[in-house]
């Protein structure tokens, strides 16, 4: 399945009864198992396009579609949030049934797929678990669990580790691109963060400041897998520093007016 984002702009209520203008004439496409990276300066607009590709929010001009999916049927999205936004009176099997129950699921075929689901993100143990028992990691796992328990068709991330330290954050890249391996999914990221964007991506989309506007969009030629070689750290540093230099000034014009 593909996602389609054509000519997508989006304006908010600004002040004095002006517009905002967030985004300006988005063209992009995810295909299919393909992981894209959006990365930009703070506001531009990189939560606006997530939120209206998972029918959170809705463009005000242009159009999101999807292309690929039998039967004309809406396609399933996961999403994961920074904040997981786990509800803390359920353990971990029960948050992470709550997809599932809409699903139409016997309570069997709940059993089996929450268990599939624990182990493919390293929590078995930890079932019956309430959330304050676990630590920000083992929340962010619970929450891809809980997306992909659903199987969706598109996975949609916004800055899922940008509340955990640096060591964790680490980890749990690592974790994703290990477990987005086993079940590959068209995927669409967020982040502020250039070395995690080059890490996990196929392709960076690179936005401007607002009104955010793609400026580059970069194909990641790197493997995925097997990756400890210096050669392959001389190309990694090549593409944050490309990239980097993409978004410095917007970023440096972002921090003096306190965006
Ligand atoms: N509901 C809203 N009403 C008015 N303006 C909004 C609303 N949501 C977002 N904005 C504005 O739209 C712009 C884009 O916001 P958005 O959160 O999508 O950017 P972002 O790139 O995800 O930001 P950050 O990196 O800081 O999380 C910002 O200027 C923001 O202030």
């Amino acid at each position: 399945m593909k996602v389609v984002i054509e000519q997508v702009s989006k304006a908010y209520p600004g002040r004095y009864g002006r517009q905002l203008c967030a985004l300006k004439d988005i063209n992009l496409t995810v295909h299919d198992e393909e992981f894209i990276v959006l990365v930009g300066p703070s506001g531009c607009g990189k939560s606006t396009l997530l939120n209206m590709v998972g029918g959170l929010l809705s463009p005000t001009s242009g159009k999101i579609y999807v292309e690929g999916l039998k039967d004309n049927r809406d396609p399933v999205i996961g999403i994961v949030f920074q904040d997981v936004g786990l509800f803390p009176w359920r353990t971990v099997s029960q948050n992470i049934a709550f997809g599932l129950e809409e699903c139409g699921l016997s309570k069997q075929e709940q059993r089996e797929r929450i268990e599939y689901y624990v182990s493919l993100v390293g929590l078995e143990g930890f079932e019956n678990a309430f959330p304050h028992q676990l630590s920000g990691g083992m929340r962010q796992r619970v929450g891809i669990a809980r997306a992909l328990a659903i199987q969706p068709d598109l996975l949609l991330m916004d800055e899922p580790f940008s509340a955990l330290d640096a060591q964790s954050r680490m980890l749990m890249q690592e974790e994703l691109l290990r477990i987005w391996g086993e079940r590959r999914l068209s995927t669409l990221y967020v982040t502020h963060n250039i070395q995690e964007a080059v890490y996990l991506a196929d392709r960076v989309v690179v936005l401007s400041r607002r009104p955010g506007r793609v400026i580059s969009i970069i194909s990641i030629d790197l493997p995925k897998f097997g990756r400890d070689k210096n050669e392959y750290i001389t190309r990694f540093n090549g593409y944050v520093e490309q990239i980097w230099r993409l978004i410095r000034k917007d970023a440096e014009d972002a921090l003096r007016e306190g965006e």
